[in-house]
């Protein structure tokens, strides 16, 4: 029977046929070889590629980080160290911030070890936040500046000290700027979060972690005063809903690695040295330089309120919560046992209006304000907080004990004398 080739070259002598067939397996082999090394050269194109992109990201790390080297990983410890028996090595994110720079000075001041991380972002003057640092830098506390998100700054920081515990203040915070940049309250308050807790349940030992929540989480909740078994699931604000995802994101970690977490919900918290695009902060501004101040109002020009906290209170909490932390059961990433998980509310427990409010800054400042009312904005504002903060006192001690007419004249004497009568102070948006 004819094979397909003689049917197609009938003519075609045998020998001839037999090296038609060689030289096509030959060509066939021929070009399997050239495939095999085109492939061959992309696969090292591509591994140069990746291994030139990889020097030059550490390359540039190297010369543009602020982080890393013998000289620096010096200050880290030093900074790190206990000057009191029984004292705990802290690190403070957020420590150029407002709370975190008043919590850093409190836990050195006691003999505690602090190393402060911050990422100097330009949310609010970041002159302000260098001049905090430099407060914290002359009680020999070291600022490392770096983000949240970055891993292996936070894996270094963990390979340099064995923290015991962890003050997470650092976020993006702020009710009504989640309107503007949303993407920053997911980066900081949920990114930047997790990354944190990853770090945190790797590390051996794992530290306690303390961290920073929000009386925003209560949200709609109309129930007064605010306690922690409160409804927290109708945020008014994208800025609420990231704290209230923080809380359970802490609680995963808790329940998976056993990470020792504490929640705090601060409530309006103001004082020295605070916050530029908080109410009481700009309205001093705006005051003393004779311009208008916008005043919330509710429905039926029902008057905003808030459970203004002063700053040393909040420090307090923030002391007693350390202390009463309790301790991770893990170990590199395994969890040995349950560990505490709490959630406190730290307020003032006496609300007051925001035109009460303008009233005892007009008396400060001796200058009268002109108020221009609006209702409010559906801008994420709720239209009052109030704490019960029993659980706090039951677990801590704690106890606020400066009232709203005292904490404001320290903050304007603070302000007068940082800014002076002709103040300059910007606020950045
Ligand atoms: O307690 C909290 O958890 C929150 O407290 C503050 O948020 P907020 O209470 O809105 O503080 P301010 O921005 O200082 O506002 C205080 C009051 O003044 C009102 N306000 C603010 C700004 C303004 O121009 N006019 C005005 O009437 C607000 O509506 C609010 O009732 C902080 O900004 C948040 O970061 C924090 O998480």
């Amino acid at each position: 029977m004819p094979s397909i080739e003689d049917e197609l070259f009938p003519s075609t002598p045998g020998k001839f046929k037999i090296d038609r067939s060689n030289r096509q397996l030959h060509r066939c082999f021929a070009s399997t070889s050239t495939m095999f090394l085109w492939a061959l050269f992309l696969i090292a194109l591509t591994a140069s590629y990746l291994s030139f992109q990889s020097f030059v990201d550490s390359g540039s790390r190297y010369l543009t980080a602020s982080w890393g080297g013998i000289q620096w990983e010096k200050q880290v410890r030093t900074s790190a160290q206990i000057h009191r028996s029984g004292g705990i090595s802290v690190l403070v994110t957020g420590a150029t911030g407002f709370v975190g720079s008043h919590v850093s000075l409190a836990l050195r001041k006691r003999g505690d070890g602090v190393v402060g991380l911050d990422n100097f972002n330009n949310y609010y003057d970041p002159s302000l936040k260098r001049a905090r640092r430099s407060l914290l830098s002359s009680r020999g506390i070291f600022v490392v500046e770096g983000d949240l998100n970055d891993a292996k700054l936070l894996a270094k920081l963990f390979d340099v000290v064995a923290f015991t515990h962890v003050m997470h203040l650092a976020a993006q915070a702020g009710v009504r700027y989640a309107l503007e940049n949303p993407q920053s309250y997911v980066h900081s308050n949920i990114a930047g979060l997790v990354n944190l807790l990853e770090i945190c349940k790797a590390a051996n030992p794992q530290p306690a972690i303390v961290w920073a929540s929000s009386s925003s989480v209560y949200g709609l909740n109309e129930k007064v005063p605010f306690s922690e078994s409160d409804r927290t699931d109708q945020p008014a604000s994208l800025y609420a809903a990231t704290k209230k995802a923080g809380e359970e994101i802490t609680h995963t970690y808790n329940h998976i690695y056993g990470l020792a977490i504490t929640g705090l919900r601060f409530f309006t918290v103001y004082g020295p040295w605070g916050r530029p695009d908080m109410a009481y902060f700009s309205f001093t501004r705006n005051i003393l330089q004779g311009k208008p101040i916008t005043i919330y109002r509710g429905k039926n020009r029902v008057d905003l309120a808030r459970d203004f906290t002063y700053i040393d209170d909040i420090v307090k909490g923030c002391l007693g919560s350390l202390d009463s932390s309790g301790k991770s059961t893990g170990s590199g990433g395994k969890k040995r046992g349950a560990a505490p998980y709490r959630i406190f509310n730290l307020g003032n427990t006496s609300p007051v209006t925001v035109p009460i409010l303008v009233d005892i800054l007009e008396k400060h400042l001796k200058v009268k304000a002109k108020r221009n009312f609006v209702e409010m904005p559906g801008n994420g504002d709720v239209p009052f907080t109030h704490a019960n903060i029993s659980s706090a006192r039951n677990e801590f001690g704690y106890k606020p004990t400066t009232d709203l007419e005292t904490g404001l004249k320290k903050f304007v004497r603070w302000y007068l004398s940082y800014y002076g009568y002709n103040t300059k102070a910007k606020l950045v948006h």
